[in-house]
């Protein structure tokens, strides 16, 4: 596979890609918008270095697809500033398109073409001629391991084969910035991880990403920065470690000697907790900590000091799921949830 040839985007220095200053959006219902105002987006500020995957984290409704939509020059802001790759998204949005590829687009331009056919459909939109076209279709089906499929209508496509063509065509014009907006929801793992790779292929050739999800192993894996968004405003932003390391919580996981009364544990780990403890369905017990082993020293102290033996002590690291949750009062979707 051609590992530069995918993006090959002439983005190469660590400028920004992206810039959002103070970007706000209200959605007017009713009758000429007369009824009652939503507003989605407000105030959001956001910076993307060139050649990097940028998450736009946030539970349902939080206002990742009206932001990217609006970097894509889908849907006008109503204040604020976007410049895509220095150029003003909403004075220049032709030149914009130019240097942006966006997902969910092309995926379903006709099932009864076959994915080398809408491929080349797409390329030739772009103005490329039939035998450019061609080519640059053939190409991206190698790349996407699309060939064996190539020449089926789209129709009997998967939906994991459906989201790589999409993706293909996302890329066809060699954008120098790819939206994706939750471009692996409804696959299963393996449809996921394909999608991950490719993501990775691209970033790897300088092309930057912007991509919005609700699973946190996605902008884990994949983010170079995360942007925990909820009610149109931004809640946290900075590198998953660094989000896990200020928001996340720590968890103490503690066995006790089986014949220990229930009440006993539960105040001896409340004093040591900084949150309620519970009791799992195998008999150990958990707890949210302070991070720091410190806490299972002091698990092990306060419960001897209530007359109950600890037989065991682990803290775990603080997971991105506790950010969200701390952040955005939501849990995160598992990835699980929604498999075709
Ligand atoms: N066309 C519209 N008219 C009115 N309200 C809208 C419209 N589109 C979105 N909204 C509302 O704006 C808010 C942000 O929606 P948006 O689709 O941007 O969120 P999201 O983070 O992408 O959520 P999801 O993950 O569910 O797609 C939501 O409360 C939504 O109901």
């Amino acid at each position: 596979m051609g590992r530069h040839s995918m993006g090959e985007a002439d983005t190469t220095s660590q400028s920004d890609a992206l810039t959002l200053r103070g970007v706000g959006k209200t959605y007017r219902s009713g009758l000429l918008g007369r009824g009652p105002e939503h507003v989605a987006v407000a105030g959001l500020d956001l910076d993307v270095a060139a050649g990097t995957v940028h998450a736009l984290l946030g539970p349902n409704g939080a206002g990742k697809t009206t932001t990217v939509s609006m970097v894509a020059t889908l849907l006008a802001p109503d204040a604020g500033q976007i410049i895509v790759g220095g150029i003003d998204a909403r004075r220049h949005p032709d030149r914009v398109r130019d240097i942006i590829g966006v997902s969910g687009q092309y995926a379903a331009v006709d099932g009864n073409l076959t994915g080398f056919e809408n491929l080349r459909m797409v390329a030739q939109l772009y103005g490329h001629s039939r035998r450019d076209a061609s080519a640059r279709a053939r190409e991206l089906i190698d790349e996407l391991d699309l060939s064996t499929a190539a020449d089926r209508p789209m129709r009997t496509y998967s939906g994991g084969m459906r989201r790589r063509l999409d993706l293909a065509g996302a890329v066809i014009n060699r954008p120098t910035l790819v939206i994706l907006d939750e471009p692996t929801t409804g696959l299963d793992p393996r449809g996921r991880r394909q999608i991950w790779e490719l993501i990775g292929r691209l970033v790897s050739t300088g092309t930057t990403v912007l991509l919005t999800t609700q699973y946190l192993e996605e902008a884990d894996e994949l983010a170079d920065q995360i942007t925990v968004i909820d009610g149109g405003v931004v809640k946290a932003r900075g590198t998953a470690d660094s989000l896990k390391a200020r928001f996340g919580e720590a968890g103490l996981q503690v066995e006790v000697a089986p014949e220990s009364c229930t009440a006993t544990v539960r105040t001896a780990l409340a004093e040591i907790g900084t949150g309620p403890p519970a009791r799992l369905d195998d008999g150990t017990w958990e707890i949210p900590v302070a991070a720091g082993t410190r806490s299972a020293v002091a698990a092990v102290q306060s419960l001897n000091a209530h007359g109950v033996e600890c037989l065991d002590a682990i803290v775990s690291t603080p997971t991105l799921d506790s950010v969200f949750l701390s952040l955005t009062g939501a849990h995160a979707r598992s990835g699980a949830d929604d498999v075709l």
